[in-house]
């Protein structure tokens, strides 16, 4: 059983950012996303996250094909099953981290495991208003509230973008170890190779499709 499969999806802006793109992942599984600045990585991970209709193809994510399906079905699937991690992390600043974090427990019906946030290096920070944390600690509570939605696909664009090296391996390994867990899987998109080549594939996006690494 996979839970993402990507048909031959193209897409065009301005001008043709990629096709032909195919892939699978199944649960525990995870695959990082490398490729020049602009070369359509982000734009992948909407298409592929429920967010942006691609010119051509299909996404089936946890047995729906999304771009087939209702606007509802979408909206639900985004709310219960998928996890987003922004670049930039849409966190509401005027609350406490920890609300933000509860906020999604309670959409979801879940509970958020504490080790993660200790994992995370955020468990001291919870009582803060998002606003008052460093821009790091910001990205690690987007994170931690992604978690709490106990999604059975992550779709994580630069995670650990503001991160020091040690930081951003711990944060990754928390993400590693909750999709073994939890029978999920993570979509990475990613310029840091290091972290890249931790992941079940490693492909290069290119015009004419995902390419392995040479
Ligand atoms: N909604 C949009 N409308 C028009 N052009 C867009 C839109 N979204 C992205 N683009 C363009 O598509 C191209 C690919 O953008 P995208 O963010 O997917 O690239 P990327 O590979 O993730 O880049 P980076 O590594 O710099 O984050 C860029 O030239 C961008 O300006």
């Amino acid at each position: 059983m996979s839970l993402l499969h990507a048909q031959n999806i193209s897409h065009a802006f301005d001008y043709l950012l990629f096709e032909n793109v195919n892939f699978t992942l199944s649960p525990k599984e995870s695959m990082a996303i490398l490729g020049v600045s602009g070369s359509g990585k982000s734009t992948l991970l909407h298409i592929c996250s429920t967010l942006l209709q691609p010119n051509q193809g299909e996404v089936i994510l946890c047995d729906h094909t999304i771009y087939s399906d209702s606007d509802d079905a979408r909206l639900k699937l985004r709310r219960y099953d998928v996890g987003i991690i922004f670049q930039s992390h849409y966190l509401f600043k005027g609350f406490f981290a920890n609300e933000n974090v509860e906020l999604a427990s309670f959409i979801s019906d879940q509970e958020i495991d504490p080790s993660i946030l200790e994992r995370l290096g955020i468990a001291d920070f919870m009582h803060y208003r998002v606003g008052d944390l460093s821009g790091g600690q910001q990205q690690r509570v987007s994170i931690a509230r992604v978690l709490a939605k106990k999604p059975k696909i992550i779709f994580a664009d630069e995670p650990t973008g503001n991160l020091d090296d040690k930081t951003a391996q711990e944060v990754m390994n928390v993400l590693f170890e909750y999709i073994e867990k939890e029978n999920a899987a993570l979509l990475l998109v990613t310029h840091n190779h290091q972290l890249a080549k931790q992941c079940t594939y490693t492909r290069h996006l290119h015009v004419d499709g995902l390419k392995e690494e040479a």
